[in-house]
């Protein structure tokens, strides 16, 4: 086997999080390759790595109207087509940059265009797109007609320990697949156990990211994630557009209504069924370096 060239190539990278989930960010303007499976699995390790729960991708724009376009990839090297917390970050990443002088601009997604303004708070807001509630969009597979609630009967555990439970759960893609658990207590919300055992189901034949809702009031939510490819992180802003989306049209909680993450909060707006979600929420930079890759 060659050796590995020596000294190693250096990567510049940028990290930044969006209410605690965090982002390793690439610039790839100049034409440069996205990172490998390999690669994003080594950026993402938190010993051996810089550590972070995706790595966003800074790339020209591909729709006429926007400013640069991103991509993401997960901790476990899996891809995604959409982030919302990443959104914001390359949003602050860009207006840090120059490339964004406008107070509203347009950022291209693999799952749309999105118009993005900046907030007097420092903070952005991101036009998440329209959700989809068709279970082919996700997909959810067995399920032909979208329903508020779904049931599956789900192994939850290891070998010794498992056991069958049934699971009712919300579904809807923000361009990444969300299935939606509401709970009563959100501390003991079974994150780490029913997360893994929803995700595993043959229904999500792409995985799938696992929201845990208590319902505050009809203006707060609270919410766990347990993420596609990266566990349960501090935030994920398409999970809090999920949420939102499911929580809105079952009338539990109205158009407009905060989400409180363990690492932070985030405003969801939805004015009418066929409008696209906003997202806001903060942007932040950590530290600047050099990865030997
Ligand atoms: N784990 C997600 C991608 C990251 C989404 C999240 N970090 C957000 O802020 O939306 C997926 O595989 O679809």
């Amino acid at each position: 086997m060659a050796a590995a060239p020596y000294p190693p190539a250096l990567l510049r990278f940028t990290k930044m999080h969006g209410a605690g989930n965090d982002f390793v960010v690439l610039d790839l303007r100049d034409g440069s390759l996205p990172p490998t499976p390999a690669l994003s699995r080594a950026l993402a390790d938190r010993h051996t790595g810089v550590g972070c729960d995706q790595i966003l991708t800074v790339e020209p724009p591909r729709s006429a109207g926007a400013i640069a376009s991103y991509r993401i990839w997960n901790a476990d090297g899996s891809n995604a087509a959409q982030c919302g917390n990443g959104a914001r970050c390359i949003a602050a990443w860009l207006v840090r940059d120059g490339t964004a002088d406008d107070a509203r601009f347009v950022l291209d997604s693999p799952s749309g265009s999105h118009a993005v303004e900046r907030l007097a708070d420092g903070g952005f807001r991101v036009a998440m797109g329209v959700p989809q509630f068709a279970p082919q969009a996700l997909p959810l597979a067995g399920f032909i007609e979208a329903q508020d609630e779904y049931a599956l009967d789900v192994v939850v555990g290891t070998q010794a320990g498992a056991r069958a439970q049934g699971v009712r759960f919300g579904a809807v893609s923000m361009g990444n697949p969300h299935a939606l658990v509401e709970v009563d207590d959100i501390a003991r919300a079974p994150v780490a156990t029913l997360g893994p055992a929803l995700q595993a189901q043959a229904a999500f034949p792409d995985s799938v990211n696992v929201g845990f809702a208590e319902v505050d009031a009809r203006d707060r939510i609270r919410l766990r994630v347990y993420e596609r490819g990266a566990g349960e992180t501090l935030a994920c802003g398409s999970g809090a557009c999920a949420a939102a989306a499911i929580l809105i049209r079952r009338g539990r909680v109205d158009r407009d209504v905060a989400v409180l993450l363990p690492g932070g909060e985030l405003r969801i707006g939805w004015r009418d069924d066929n409008a696209p979600i906003t997202m806001s929420g903060p942007a932040t930079f950590v530290f600047e370096g050099e990865f030997f890759a």
